[in-house]
């Protein structure tokens, strides 16, 4: 059964609708963005999740010791790298933390994604390139990249409730990863994230094998 991780949560309203609906994973932004969270405003919003819902902290490119932190004050479960993140970068964080490391690779041919399957993160997440913007583009990726070996791996990039049985039957994902699918006007929109989970429940039941 494909997990699902639902990104870029910033207000109480958003803590409700997750708790109501339990993705595995929600994502809080530290990196510039229109959904950037601050340590404390991101530790008030872990304290009302659920228990069962494991918090990730996105980053781009920064300081070992900010990540750390976060982690140390368990106000983050795991941590999502999305920047230009290296294997010493990695390395260096896994020696000072416990939490699991989603590294996010933005390919642009095969290759891009052979080389993220190196990184000694625990997982790899898989997003759209798109030039000047780290994450959160709504935009999908040319799936065909993916090669048949690739397991373990996080799919980002333009999911919405429409394309996501496609998107697990094309790609095998562990999770599959979504922000602006499950947005109105920039707001995280309980009706979006409710037809987004039941999607892909319905994707992993037989009804759909055996239709597509
Ligand atoms: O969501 C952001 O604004 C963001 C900004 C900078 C780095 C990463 C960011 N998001 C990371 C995520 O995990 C998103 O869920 C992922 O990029 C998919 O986004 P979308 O295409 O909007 O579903």
């Amino acid at each position: 059964m494909a997990k699902v991780k639902i990104c870029g949560l910033r207000r109480e309203e958003d803590i409700m609708i997750v708790n109501r609906y339990q993705p595995d994973y929600i994502g809080f932004v530290f990196a510039e963005s229109k959904r950037k969270v601050t340590k404390e405003e991101a530790r008030k919003l872990k304290a009302g999740l659920d228990k069962s819902i494991k918090a990730a902290g996105v980053f781009v490119n920064a300081p070992v010791m900010d990540i750390v932190e976060l982690c140390r004050e368990n106000i983050i479960d795991v941590v999502q790298l999305h920047g230009d993140e290296e294997e010493g970068y990695i390395r260096e964080l896994k020696k000072n933390i416990s939490q699991p490391v989603i590294k996010a690779v933005r390919p642009r041919v095969k290759e891009d994604i052979q080389q993220g399957l190196a990184f000694s993160s625990d997982y790899l997440l898989l997003d759209t390139y798109f030039e000047g913007q780290f994450g959160g583009t709504g935009k999908p990726f040319d799936w065909s990249m993916i090669p048949q070996n690739a397991e373990n791996f996080f799919l980002a990039g333009g999911l919405n409730s429409s394309n996501v049985k496609e998107a697990i039957l094309i790609c095998h994902p562990f999770c599959v990863d979504i922000s602006s699918g499950v947005e109105t006007g920039g707001f995280k929109d309980e009706g979006k994230v409710k037809a987004f989970i039941e999607a892909v429940r319905l994707a992993e039941s037989g009804y759909f094998k055996t239709n597509f």
